[in-house]
């Protein structure tokens, strides 16, 4: 494949984002410096002539046949630049969330090639532990990641908006992660498990001899979150009376312990959350409107799971795998169970998955956990609708129902490859190049 004129090949390289030009046959023309670093290909040799799918999703075709917005197949349809949210894999496998800006770009005999610069929001593995892992590649959560990762780097106060169990708290451990403060503590406190007579003593401390029954000096966890981050869950069960309190040391950072006369100073950022609509109760005068404007500097609403079902197979099998660590038995999900998880509501959000799975590893049989297993109610219209086979599949990307398909077969033919390729009509070549690509060999 031709290269680029030095001159063009200085001019991408002088972007400091991952830069990549490719053509209509989704061949990676060019990339600058920051793209092959990034895809852990030095080599310009290699990556030359190389498929933009294979390098950024690990994928032998394109996202959009994954059922993933591609700015490829919009640019060369449109001729119109476009912008998604992607997960990319680098060279280790790792997940990055990245916003690709996909612009025109004219050849020199009037060809079009894809420009894409690649602007990486947050790595999905920087995040402490596994535990703390988020997981999802879907829009709206690939969108409420970016907002999370503006909100991190502002330094101003954060309000998570969401309904129980959509993941706020961990939210907030990534905006604490991603944000100058990380190495810093983070404390959070949930301020509906608190009573109001204890309120004021747990955020200030108290002196010695405060209150009845107070024995010596305890520091508030304002005190103690001094240069990192205080996590204020529930936010809408403050008192009124501690409201009042809790503005006035966010707005100056000076507070009193209970029973003290000395006036302290903490640098602290906040970040709060509600399953409440905080807007509703400061309209019926239950919350301080000045309290909420402070809080809410940034506002961050996370979707429910039902509004990123997408992702309930990704999140299914790492949460299964969290929850059987270290049981020395490899549990997996059969394609039945993944068809009955993506027509679930899930009031409960990811707990609700959460507690499903783990009730399901329990009672499984030999690792397999099937539809019956999960115990979940049937859903008001079961069965395939007139439109067919089609319709009565979750709303879940090809890649999940492919892997989902391939661990379901192995496991019933014991690894046995050429049994899992007759069962699916394809070679045992094609087999084995899927369980490459799936990492299950
Ligand atoms: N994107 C995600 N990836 C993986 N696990 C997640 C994700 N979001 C949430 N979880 C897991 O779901 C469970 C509930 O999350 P979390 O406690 O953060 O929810 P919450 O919105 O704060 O709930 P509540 O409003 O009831 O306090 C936790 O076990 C958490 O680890």
């Amino acid at each position: 494949m031709p290269r680029l004129p030095v001159f063009m090949q200085s001019l991408i390289d002088a972007q400091e984002n991952p830069f990549v030009l490719i053509d209509a046959e989704y061949r990676i023309v060019a990339a600058n410096r920051a793209y092959r670093a990034s895809y852990g290909i030095e080599d310009e040799e290699q990556l030359i002539g190389r498929c933009c799918h294979e390098v950024s999703h690990h994928l032998d075709s394109p996202c959009h046949a994954h059922g993933e917005d591609c700015p490829h197949q919009q640019v060369f349809q449109t001729g119109v630049a476009h912008q998604v949210l992607h997960t990319h894999y680098d060279h280790q496998g790792r997940a990055e969330h990245v916003r690709i800006k996909g612009h025109v770009i004219e050849g020199p005999a009037g060809e079009r090639y894809l420009g894409e610069a690649i602007f990486p929001l947050a790595m999905a593995q920087d995040m402490d532990c596994e535990e703390m892992r988020l997981i999802g590649r879907s829009p709206a959560f690939l969108h409420a990641i970016e907002r999370l990762s503006q909100a991190a780097a502002s330094g101003a106060s954060v309000l998570l908006l969401g309904e129980s169990g959509v993941g706020k708290e961990l939210a907030a451990h990534f905006v604490h992660a991603q944000s100058p403060r990380a190495g810093r503590g983070f404390l959070a406190v949930d301020c509906a498990s608190i009573s109001e007579a204890l309120f004021e003593s747990e955020i200030f401390g108290h002196e010695r001899g405060a209150f009845t029954g107070c024995i010596g000096r305890k520091q508030g966890l304002f005190e103690l979150a001094d240069g990192g981050t205080l996590f204020l869950d529930e936010v809408g069960e403050i008192p009124l009376a501690m409201q009042a309190k809790l503005l006035r040391v966010l707005e100056t950072g000076e507070f009193r312990r209970v029973g003290g006369r000395e006036i302290l100073r903490a640098d602290v950022r906040v970040v709060a959350a509600t399953n409440r609509d905080l807007r509703q109760m400061v309209s019926e005068g239950r919350f301080r409107e000045d309290l909420y404007y402070r809080l809410a500097c940034i506002t961050v609403p996370l979707p429910s799971l039902r509004e990123r079902r997408s992702d309930i197979p990704a999140l299914a099998e790492a949460l299964l795998a969290r929850l059987t660590a270290g049981s020395g038995r490899r549990y997996y999900l059969t394609g039945d169970a993944l068809v009955s998880l993506g027509r679930h509501d899930f009031p409960g959000n990811i707990r609700e998955l959460r507690n499903i799975l783990q009730r399901a590893a329990a009672l499984a049989r030999n690792g397999a956990i099937g539809a019956e297993d999960l115990d979940l109610p049937m859903p008001a219209a079961a069965g395939p609708t007139p439109q067919g086979v089609v319709a009565s599949l979750p709303a879940m990307p090809l890649r999940e129902m492919e892997l989902a398909a391939l661990q379901e077969l192995l496991a019933r033919f014991e690894g046995n490859r050429r049994q899992v390729a007759d069962a699916l009509g394809v070679s045992e070549r094609t087999v084995y190049r899927k369980l490459r690509q799936y990492k299950l060999a």
